[in-house]
């Protein structure tokens, strides 16, 4: 069972939450049609009525056999939300509640059928309770133990009391795992290469064949891969960052205190915070606040213990809630890539308790596709609220502007790179005819830079192999892989296309660059042995038949000192002895036929500082 709302610290006092187990997998394995699990994902009903059943130990739809009684105490609760929200700006709400009129008036009618709804469901558990023999089934959900419990205390445990934790864990849970979940699914299908990095950390900690089934590599998620998926850890952290589950939320002093920066507070003084907005200051945040990026902080926090200081019930909350989000990521992100439907879409935010995608129930409107590798049908993923650009009620002109040329930076880095300038008077520098040839100045110093920079941001991620004796090349290094045909079309664009026009092979001509982009980083005393480039088949006639390195570090980037003088790591290419031995040298692109033509090569040891390689391979059809 799944409990992401647990809220009350007298719910930890009856012994700690069933732990987040398969339950939400097995839900998921229920489902055959993987299109339907993509149409449920974004919709907050699965977590709720899952939840309700954890929490009152009964369907949603348990009054009269229909769902309407569920459905009229949703639509109460959430209309509650909305108009308790408004309060926050409508300074004549206590007097609108006196006279009973407007806004105030409907919440007190919504109110009671919540309260109505929520007491027969209460009722209906006594009963069950006391008609049931089999003792096992009892305790299972939380209203039970509650009621257990309150045996003991009946005087401070009353029907109103049990209401009231009851909706409380409704209120914390409801919908709030599902929401960060569709804007993380929105985040990361605006920064693909984040995605990709998500699902190769997904690949390398779950333990299951290539070719699992769905059901066989959701059981394999265990509490150590989850722990264990620090990358998808942090990017969820970012997305909370910037769609934070409570935009709005106050605190009630208990005693008299003094905040951190000074403010003198009194015993029942309300303190207002806007984690909404306080997730994109740029005193805090930098001036990249509105961009979602890698940062180092979340990747610490996710693979240390370390905590923000906050109590244990709601460190244990919040630890639930991240499993229930990672274990539904991961098995997302396994078998399916996501990409928005509607790139033109604009994307509000509901104004309610919990930042919800408005319009994130308009199942009318395809938002996302998903497609995963091998698959050949795209899927519809519905209801993730329309992508783009983020438009904050209440924005002017001149900030909307100032926020769009931050995004453009910001594109840079999320999935989107540096510009690349195109260039007309390209050298060659053949070394073995068209077989093998360098081009100096591919990039440009600053573009080399910015490749580095962009790739950092993102994170490497480190690629060992079995080595020789298992036969695999020897590879010690830290890869980058991204599939972004964007990337591969600007930097096929900027000139390789106009040196490949005059290379054929067998009647075949260079088209493009294999959208599969890949980056590499070498470290001091890092290498990748001997070996031979295969050439890809990627699918209708078209097939890889050279290699691209760019170098992004080695001679000519010694003025930054912070990759000075790149010592080692050169490309050496083999046939009966040495062919060729290439140094990097910043910016400069190799091209190298490979394939059953492939020469052996290597990329030698680097002994000072760090190596940094593009690499793409040149298709043919
Ligand atoms: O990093 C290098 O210099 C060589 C890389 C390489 O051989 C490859 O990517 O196949
Ligand atoms: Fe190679």
């Amino acid at each position: 069972m799944v409990i992401s709302g647990v809220t009350n610290a007298s719910l930890l006092a009856l012994g700690s939450p069933p732990k987040p187990s398969k339950t939400s997998v097995v839900l998921f394995s229920e489902v055959t049609q993987p299109s339907l699990l993509i149409l449920l994902l974004p919709m907050p009903t699965p977590t709720r009525s899952l939840r309700f059943k954890t929490a009152f130990g009964v369907e949603l739809n348990c009054l009269g056999g229909s769902d309407h009684a569920g459905s009229e105490f949703a639509k109460a609760f959430d209309a509650s939300g909305e108009i308790i929200t408004l309060r926050y700006i409508n300074v004549f709400w206590k007097i609108m509640r006196f006279l009973n009129i407007g806004s105030e008036a409907t919440l007190k009618k919504k109110i009671k059928v919540v309260d109505d709804f929520v007491y027969k469901l209460i009722h209906l558990r006594i009963q069950q309770i006391s008609s049931t023999a089999n003792d096992s089934t009892k305790n299972e959900d939380i209203l039970s133990r509650f009621l257990e419990e309150s045996k003991k205390d009946p005087q401070n445990m009353s029907l109103k009391y049990l209401r009231d934790i009851m909706l409380n864990l409704v209120l914390a849970g409801k919908d709030s795992t599902a929401s960060t979940l569709s804007w993380f699914f929105y985040l990361i299908c605006k920064n693909p290469s984040v995605q990709e990095k998500i699902y190769q950390e997904v690949m390398e900690v779950i333990e299951a064949s290539e070719d699992a089934a769905f059901d066989v590599f959701s059981r394999n998620i265990i509490d150590e891969s989850l722990n264990n998926m620090h990358y998808l850890h942090a990017a969820l952290s970012e997305t909370l960052r910037l769609y934070p589950v409570a935009p709005i939320d106050n605190k009630v002093c208990f005693s008299d205190d003094i905040l951190p920066g000074g403010y003198i507070v009194r015993k029942g003084d309300i303190v207002f915070y806007q984690p909404y907005a306080m997730g994109r200051m740029e005193c805090l945040w930098g001036e990249d606040a509105e961009i979602f990026r890698q940062r180092g902080g979340w990747m610490m926090m996710a693979s240390s213990s370390l905590k923000a200081p906050t109590s244990w019930s709601e460190n244990l909350r919040k630890e639930v809630a991240y499993r229930q989000m990672k274990t539904f990521a991961a098995v997302l992100l396994r078998f399916f890539k996501f990409k928005l439907g509607d790139e033109k879409k604009v994307v509000h935010y509901k104004t309610s308790t919990t930042l919800l995608v408005d319009e994130a129930r308009r199942l009318k409107s395809p938002i996302a596709s998903a497609v995963r590798f091998g698959a050949k049908k795209i899927l519809q993923f519905r209801g993730v609220g329309g992508p783009k650009e983020m438009v904050t009620p209440g924005e002017n002109d001149q900030q909307s502007r100032k926020r769009k040329k931050k995004t453009a930076v910001g594109e840079e880095i999320g999935g989107r790179w540096p510009p690349i300038k195109p260039k007309r008077d390209l050298q060659i520098n053949r070394l073995k005819g068209t077989n093998l040839f360098t081009i100096p100045n591919f990039f440009t110093s600053s573009e080399s830079k910015a490749f580095v920079r962009a790739a950092e941001s993102i994170g490497f991620i480190h690629q060992g192999s079995l080595g020789p004796a298992k036969g695999e090349a020897y590879r010690d290094n830290d890869r980058i892989s991204v599939a972004d045909q964007g990337l591969a079309e600007s930097i096929w664009q900027s000139g390789l296309k106009r040196i490949f026009d005059d290379i054929k092979l067998q009647g075949k001509v260079a088209i493009g660059l294999n959208p599969n982009i890949r980056f590499y980083r070498y470290k001091v005393g890092q290498r990748f042995g001997r070996h031979i480039d295969e050439s890809v088949d990627l699918g209708g006639g078209h097939t890889t038949q050279y290699t691209l390195l760019v170098y992004l570090t080695g001679k000519g980037s010694n003025h930054n000192t912070s990759m000075q003088s790149l010592v080692g790591g050169e490309t050496v290419f083999y046939d009966r002895g040495i062919v060729e031995e290439v140094p990097p040298e910043e910016g400069m692109a190799l091209l190298h036929i490979h394939g059953n033509k492939c020469m052996l090569h290597e990329a030698r040891v680097v002994t000072k500082n760090v190596k940094y390689v593009l690499r793409s391979d040149v298709v043919f059809a």
